[in-house]
C-alpha cells in the first residue's frame, strides 16, 4: 500500500541504535549530584519528623514560574496580586524525580554495558525482565522516599520481587543488591549500603493500586526492555498522579541522541546521546542531557500538513498493529516511513517534533498499564501536544494500575489532531469490516 510500499523503508532502530550509529558509550553521560546536595540518613529522620511547608507556587523561580509569567511581573508581584489559595508546586518533588531518574539511568547504563545472559530472567507473562529493571525500581523508590519523607508514600510500579525471593534468583538478587549498592556508593550523596532484604522491600514499595485519591508515583524502571537488550533504545519513566491527574514527570532516555533521532545516521553521527524530559503541569517540558546541560524549553512539531508529517510507533510489532498505523498514515498522506523505536522515548521525541505522530494499536486482548504512559503523556502534553484514545477521549490515569482503552492511544499537535482521529476511526472501521477480522 501507499506509505509502507512507498517512499523508503522503516527507520527503525537499526538506524537509530547508537551502537550502530556511533561508539556508544563514548563519554560519560552522567553527573551525579553535588556532594551535600541530597540527604544524609540523619537528615532524613530530621525531615521525617518535621512537615515541611509547602512553597506557594509563586515563590519559585520565575522563570519555571507560569503564575507569575502570565502576569508578567516577577513572583513576589503576582503573590501579592492574588490572595487566593495558590497553585500546589510540584518543584521539590520535581527535583527528586530527576535524581531517581539519572541514578537509574547510570544503573541501567552500567548494566547494558555488558549484559550478560544471567541478568535476564523471563517472567510469567513470558516478558523480559533484567537486574536493571528490578535494580532500576528499588534505586528510585529509595531515592523518592529519602527525599520526600512523609507519611504516606505510594509507588505503582512495574516490577514485584516475587520471582528474586525464589532460591533459584538468588545469585540474581546479589547481583542487584551490589549494583544497587555501587550506584550509592559513587553518587558521593546517599551514604548507605543495602542489605538483599532491604533491596527486596524497596522494589516491593511499588505496589501501590494508585487511583482517584492522593499523590501516586508512577514507575516504569525499565520501558522498553527489549530494546534495551538489544543496545537501542529505552526510558526510565517516572511520573506522579495528584488526584487522579498526572502532575508531573521524568523521562530519562539514555541511548536517545541530544538532537532529533530522524537524522541521527544522516548529520549527526558524533552526536552526544543521553537525553532526560521533564514535566510540571503548566510549566512546559524541559530538556537537558544526562550529563547536566542546561535545560531547554522543547515544544511538539508545529506541522500542520500531515503530508510532511513522519510518525513513530512500537519496534515491536508485538505491541502495535503496524499494518493499522500504514493503513491511516496512507489515509493521512503521510509520504515518510514509520520510525519505530521502543520505549517512551517515543514520546520524548514526539515533545521535541523529531516526528509529529505516534500511533500505538496494541493487539486485541492486551490492557495498557498507567507506567507505560504517564510520564510521557505529560512531557508530550506540557510540550504543546495532545494525547487521545483512539476516540479522542482523554486518557484516564485515575483508575488504578491499567488504562481502561479498548483501542488504542494517539498522539500529536493540536493543529492535525482532528485530521488524525479520522484517519484513524476510518480505518479501525475498515479493519473491523474486513474479512480477515471474521
Ligand atoms: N502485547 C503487548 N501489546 C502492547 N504493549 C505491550 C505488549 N506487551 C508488552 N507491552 C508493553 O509495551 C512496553 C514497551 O512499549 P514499546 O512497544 O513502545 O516499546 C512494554 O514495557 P516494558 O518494556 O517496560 O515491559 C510493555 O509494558
Ligand atoms: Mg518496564
Amino acid at each position: 500500500m501507499g506509505m509502507a510500499s512507498g517512499i523508503s523503508r522503516p527507520v527503525t532502530a537499526a538506524c537509530i541504535n547508537p551502537s550502530s550509529c556511533r561508539p556508544r558509550y563514548h563519554r560519560p553521560i552522567f553527573s551525579f549530584p553535588q556532594p551535600g546536595a541530597g540527604l544524609n540518613l540523619q537528615r532524613l529522620f530530621f525531615r521525617s519528623f518535621h512537615f515541611r511547608r509547602r512553597l506557594p507556587h509563586s515563590l519559585g523561580t520565575s522563570s519555571e514560574d507560569p503564575f507569575a509569567q502570565r502576569l508578567g511581573g516577577s513572583p513576589s508581584e503576582a503573590m501579592s496580586s492574588f490572595s487566593s489559595p495558590s497553585p500546589v508546586s510540584y518543584s521539590e518533588e520535581l527535583a527528586a524525580a530527576k535524581k531517581a531518574a539519572l541514578l537509574a539511568s547510570h544503573l541501567c547504563q552500567k548494566v547494558q554495558k555488558s549484559i550478560m545472559p544471567s541478568d535476564v530472567q523471563s517472567k510469567a507473562d513470558k516478558s523480559p525482565v533484567t537486574v536493571a529493571d528490578y535494580g532500576s525500581q528499588a534505586l528510585i523508590s529509595l531515592v523518592l522516599k529519602m527525599e520526600l519523607p512523609s507519611l504516606s508514600f505510594s509507588l505503582v510500579a512495574e516490577e514485584d520481587s516475587v520471582d528474586l525471593r525464589k532460591d533459584v534468583a538468588h545469585e540474581t538478587l546479589k547481583s542487584i543488591t551490589k549494583l544497587v549498592n555501587e550506584i550509592l556508593s559513587a553518587s558521593d550523596t546517599y551514604k548507605l549500603s543495602l542489605s538483599e532484604e532491604e533491596v527486596l522491600d524497596a522494589i516491593d514499595s511499588g505496589k501501590s493500586e494508585g487511583g482517584p485519591h492522593g499523590r501516586h508515583w508512577v514507575l516504569d524502571p525499565i520501558d522498553g526492555t527489549k530494546g534495551f537488550l538489544r543496545g537501542d533504545q529505552y526510558a526510565i519513566a517516572l511520573a506522579m498522579l495528584d488526584e487522579g491527574k498526572v502532575v508531573l514527570g521524568v523521562l530519562a532516555c539514555p541511548n536517545l541522541p541530544l538532537f532529533s533521532i530522524r537524522s541521527t545516521c544522516d548529520q549527526s553521527f558524533n552526536s552526544e546521546i543521553g537525553c532526560i524530559f521533564s514535566a510540571c503541569l503548566g510549566s512546559g517540558a524541559l530538556m537537558e542531557s544526562l550529563n547536566g546541560s542546561t535545560a531547554t524549553k522543547v515544544h511538539v512539531s508545529t506541522i500542520e500538513a500531515p503530508a510532511d508529517a513522519s510518525f513513530f510507533e512500537s519496534f515491536e510489532a508485538a505491541h502495535s498493529m503496524h499494518d493499522l498505523s500504514s493503513s491511516i498514515a496512507e489515509k493521512l498522506g503521510v509520504r515518510a516511513p514509520p520510525v519505530r523505536i521502543d520505549s517512551q522515548a517515543k514520546y520524548a521525541a514526539m515533545a521535541r517534533g523529531d516526528g509529529a505522530i505516534y500511533l500505538r494499536f496494541p493487539h486485541k486482548g492486551y490492557r495498557e498499564k498507567i507506567w507505560d504512559h504517564a510520564a510521557g503523556f505529560i512531557v508530550v502534553s506540557e510540550a504543546g501536544g495532545v494525547v487521545s484514545d483512539a476516540a479522542g477521549n482523554e486518557l484516564d490515569f485515575s483508575r488504578g494500575r491499567h488504562l481502561d482503552l479498548d483501542t488504542g492511544i494517539i498522539c500529536t499537535n493540536k493543529k492535525l489532531m482532528p485530521l488524525l482521529l479520522k484517519a484513524v476511526q476510518d480505518s479501525l472501521k475498515e479493519k473491523l469490516q474486513s474479512p480477515s477480522t471474521h
